[in-house]
């Protein structure tokens, strides 16, 4: 499989050298050059299958034969290694629950599937010190420093909101020291993703450090999202048609979503649903891409105004606005509408969602009252220990914390402070 920059599709590359660098040259999103497709036997057979040998089915046709089969294996194993379980919530309603892993979200997944081949490039290649950069609005930055944690030449540097995550991701990005160091910026994500995407276009940073990136724009990071959708679907018993409502922020994991469907798992629609960050849900009504600065929800992780992998989607669709809005619908909800969805969804169902969870819940009811012949499953896709005082406080139940959380509580957070890209790249040139 080669890959091409959606900036220049003259310039290609393999999957390696798409991980190592995590953007192209011109700053554009690697993509594919050709969709694979699964059989219908592979598509019947998911049952009887483990995780980790479904994961190499789908992501093998993405990584050729750049990673040798053993090594792959391994990294499934170990990216693979927890639940990914389907819970019936209402009739006709599920959901996904994708918090199972180290940092209790999903971005656990694609950064552990990352590390591992990153980690296999450097060993490979011989490629010195890898410097991973990377944008957080709340889980990614846990993911990636419990990812990529000790694992020998790569540091990595985490950006992320001042005040804009809670106390439980700052606790998971900040304390882990090592080969893990935070920087609270005074802006919003959008500001530390400008931030990480600058850098990359800097002669002068990247002289020095070698830079990749562990946002979703990584497509080490991207396709391994492609798992949970076969690993959800395997368990499903309807034979409704089916769709998936995903709490979207960056929309790499749905835009996972739409490629796997692409490849041929039988989804048949998915709801892109936001909080009161709705470029796309405005994109998708009026055709008209306006990107805003992000605004504070409850729903931390997708306050996004300028979601990186929406050209992605619009590329899984030649760039065919009705194809892609057959397919996909977007939906955004505010605060209070959130925290009552929290309430009643566990006073009817005792179930306690959190925030994320909550707004895929409202996109997936609302998608079924217009479309009542489908089944629907939405993602949870973060732990609701991480947003404990609003989850206690809208659902008035008490979140019992994970042993895996309370080792962390106590630790000592480490930070550095900047508000301006010049001072990135002080921090960049200087530390070490
Ligand atoms: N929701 C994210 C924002 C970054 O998304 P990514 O998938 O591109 O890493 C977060 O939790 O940080």
């Amino acid at each position: 499989m080669k890959y091409y920059s959606l900036n220049n599709k003259e310039h290609h590359s393999n999957f390696e050298n798409a991980v190592v660098r995590g953007l192209a040259p011109d700053k554009g999103l690697y993509f594919p050059e050709y969709i694979p497709q699964l059989s219908t036997e592979f598509i019947s057979n998911l049952k009887k299958m483990d995780p980790a040998e479904i994961g190499k089915h789908v992501i093998s046709p993405f990584v050729g034969n750049e990673i040798p089969e053993a090594e792959l294996q391994k990294i499934l194993e170990e990216t693979l290694s927890f639940d990914f379980p389907v819970k019936p919530i209402e009739p006709d309603v599920s959901v996904l629950e994708l918090f199972h892993g180290p940092t209790l979200a999903f971005k656990d997944v694609g950064a552990r599937f990352m590390a591992g081949s990153l980690g296999y490039f450097i060993q490979k290649g011989n490629l010195g010190k890898v410097t991973v950069l990377v944008a957080t609005s709340g889980d990614t930055g846990g993911a990636v420093a419990n990812g990529f944690l000790g694992v020998d030449g790569i540091d990595v540097i985490i950006l992320y909101p001042e005040g804009k995550v809670s106390d439980i991701q700052e606790k998971q990005l900040t304390t882990l020291g090592q080969n893990i160091q935070a920087i609270e910026v005074d802006g919003t994500f959008d500001d530390c993703q400008g931030m990480v995407k600058k850098a990359f276009l800097d002669n002068e940073i990247t002289d020095r450090r070698q830079l990749t990136s562990a946002n979703s724009i990584n497509l080490a990071r991207w396709l391994p999202q492609m798992f949970y959708y076969f690993l959800a679907y395997r368990q499903l018993e309807t034979n409704n048609k089916i769709a998936f409502s995903v709490p979207s922020g960056n929309f790499g994991n749905i835009c996972a979503g739409l490629l796997a469907k692409k490849i041929g798992l039988p989804i048949d629609t998915f709801v892109a649903a936001n909080n009161a960050n709705d470029t796309i849900t405005r994109f998708m009504e009026s055709q008209n891409y306006q990107a805003k600065q992000s605004v504070q929800t409850i729903s931390n992780a997708m306050d996004v105004g300028d979601p990186s992998n929406f050209v992605r989607i619009l590329e899984l669709f030649g760039n065919h606005f009705k194809d892609l809005k057959q397919h996909l619908m977007a939906m955004s909800y505010t605060d209070s509408e959130t925290n009552k969805a929290i309430r009643s969804v566990y006073e009817e169902h005792n179930y306690l969602m959190d925030p994320h969870g909550a707004v895929g819940y409202l996109g997936l009811k609302d998608f079924l009252k217009i479309n009542p012949e489908y089944s629907g499953v939405f993602l949870e896709t973060a732990h609701p220990v991480k947003f404990l005082e609003t989850v206690e406080k809208a659902s008035g139940a008490k979140v019992v914390m994970p042993d895996s959380i309370a080792g962390i509580l106590n630790k000592k957070k480490k930070s550095f402070q900047l508000s301006t890209y010049a001072e990135l790249k002080e921090f960049l040139l200087e530390v070490d």
